[in-house]
């Protein structure tokens, strides 16, 4: 395991310009970072933790109906046999659609759905704010004529983000390993994730050198991946970050929130020019954002999908 320090970018210090250029440096170094002192209410996010506990907590034939509506999974990570230590709920961040008030279904279930599908909206509002927010930032920061380019990516109607809670439990099995992959390596294939989790530690990144670095977990802040898409978008300039989550059998409970911003489905994602240079010729070819998904669905979890989009070499 390396001691490396991962960048902490802090919203509240006042020099933008100062902050702007760390932020860059740690997507081109790091495709990660830190953000603390961001501004997100913490009474939204420990209401929306709650809500979640408290359905984690359910007996399994309670979550198991759940798989419609929330997108309840529990080992299996997408449909190509990868499994993970996990149990989640992986939904559409459009605070506009799934409105489940036309569905028959008990009171009991209404309500419960109704109020955690609430909290998590408001979540989603707060947390999209602070991405737009970095999306500027690094917009600024590389140069581009209209710096919110990416932002603007994010905040349209038809915007495909997601939001997705895992839950590790702690194990019940006597002599289990001690600690094990919970959620395996791979990079995320939107533009920009936030992730928060509570105080347990797991979330690893791998450094340049393929060595994994554990993040310290920290409740009061958001750690912010690069995605595949902005990869592209930048040719190549800030790099998506593989990661993975472990868990440890004799920890606590780890719940992780993660936001994933993406684009709507027909958006063309071409490198910007401004990131095309003599030195850096051309990386990727275009592509939508739908023939992107349609591509990463097709393949595992850990695969480099990039790679398929890369323009060959001279
Ligand atoms: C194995 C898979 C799960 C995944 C879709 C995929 O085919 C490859 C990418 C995976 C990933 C990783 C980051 C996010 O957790 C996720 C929701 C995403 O957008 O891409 C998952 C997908 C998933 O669990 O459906
Ligand atoms: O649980 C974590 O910390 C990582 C989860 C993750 O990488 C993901 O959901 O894409
Ligand atoms: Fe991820």
């Amino acid at each position: 395991m390396e001691k490396i320090d991962i960048p902490i970018i802090d919203l509240s210090v006042k020099k933008r310009h100062m902050l702007i250029d760390e932020m860059v440096k740690a997507c081109e170094e790091f495709g990660f970072f830190k953000v603390i002192n961001h501004g997100v209410s913490m009474e939204v996010v420990q209401k929306m933790e709650d809500a979640c506990l408290s359905f984690f907590s359910l007996p399994s034939c309670e979550k198991e109906k759940e798989k419609e509506e929330f997108g309840y999974g529990i080992r299996n990570i997408g449909c190509n046999g990868d499994i993970g230590e996990v149990e989640y709920l992986l939904l559409h961040a459009n605070v506009n659609s799934n409105d489940t008030s036309q569905r028959v279904t008990s009171t009991c279930h209404k309500d419960r759905r109704q109020y955690l599908r609430s909290k998590m909206n408001e979540y989603v509002k707060v947390v999209r704010k602070l991405t737009c927010e970095i999306l500027d930032m690094l917009g600024e920061g590389l140069g581009v004529p209209d710096k919110e380019i990416f932002s603007k990516l994010v905040r349209q109607k038809d915007n495909d983000s997601l939001l997705r809670f895992n839950f590790y439990p702690v194990d019940q099995i006597e002599n289990s390993p001690q600690s094990r992959v919970g959620f395996g390596e791979h990079s995320d294939p939107q533009i920009l994730t936030l992730l928060r989790s509570n105080n347990v530690a797991g979330l690893q990144i791998r450094s340049i050198d393929s060595t994994w670095v554990p993040v310290s977990p920290d409740p009061n802040a958001f750690f912010v991946n690069v995605g595949d898409t902005l990869e592209a978008l930048t040719n190549g300039r800030l790099v998506s970050v593989r990661h993975r989550a472990m868990k440890d059998s004799y920890c606590s409970t780890r719940l992780s929130t993660v936001y994933f911003a993406a684009p709507p489905l027909h958006t063309l994602i071409s490198p910007l020019p401004e990131t095309i240079t003599l030195h850096r010729p051309r990386l990727y070819q275009s592509f939508t954002w739908e023939e992107f998904k349609k591509t990463m669905y097709s393949l595992k979890l850990g695969s480099d999908r990039l790679v398929l989009f890369a323009l060959p070499h001279e």
